[in-house]
């Protein structure tokens, strides 16, 4: 099995993609600095997505923000990003320096609680094109996050820290579904920002 890749980091699948958790890349006053700003001044919404042909509005609260006016198309639902805030585009710089990628969006959420999550999906949009590296960032409460092999349905756990990143690349979302399971012992917000890298304009 390969553990380590070239910079010594190590992998958390293993097999079929690539998953780095860097650990905390922010001190905790740093961290929560960054997480009031952003429950602050990010322009959060609820979520539509169409499930079976219905709409539905979820109470975990989203946001699109990137270089350009891009849109996005998920859940049969069409997102336009805004401009980068400062605060985003130190984030952006930061996670770009830690992990050797540059990005142009980044899809933030809101979990107000436990009671809220994101079930099972990869992120293998077309816009993303293969191969992507997503950069994920999170703020708050600390959340479990899961891997499920898509043929062989093993499971992956892992703890996401107040200020830590963590990297999924390679065939990550080709091989690999994820989630933020939910959890009724959670009693506070966690705030996650994706960056990412969208390839074409047209969704
Ligand atoms: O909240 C998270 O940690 C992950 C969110 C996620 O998977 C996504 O936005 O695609
Ligand atoms: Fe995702």
């Amino acid at each position: 099995m390969d553990l380590f890749n070239n910079d010594n980091e190590i992998n958390l699948l293993p097999y079929d993609g690539e998953v780095i958790y860097y650990g905390h890349i922010l001190s905790e006053s740093e961290a929560w600095h960054y997480y009031n700003i952003l429950l602050n001044e990010i322009a959060w919404q609820n979520d539509e997505a169409i499930i079976f042909g219905k709409r539905i509005i979820t109470k975990r609260k989203v946001a699109w923000y990137g270089n350009e006016n891009y849109s996005y198309t998920y859940s049969g639902t069409t997102k336009t990003a805004l401009p980068w805030t400062k605060a985003l585009m130190e984030l952006k710089e930061l996670t770009e320096k830690k992990c050797g990628s540059k990005f142009n969006s980044c899809l933030l959420n809101l979990y107000h609680d436990g009671d809220e999550g994101m079930a099972w999906h990869s992120d293998d949009e077309k816009s993303l094109g293969r191969n992507t590296v997503i950069g994920s960032l999170s703020f708050g409460a600390v959340r479990k996050f899961s891997f499920k092999h898509k043929g062989t349905s093993q499971k992956i756990d892992t703890i996401l820290d107040n200020g830590s990143l963590l990297v999924m690349k390679g065939e990550t979302q080709t091989n690999w579904l994820h989630r933020l399971p939910p959890s009724t012992k959670i009693k506070h917000p966690r705030i996650n920002l994706t960056f990412r890298t969208i390839v074409t304009n047209k969704p």
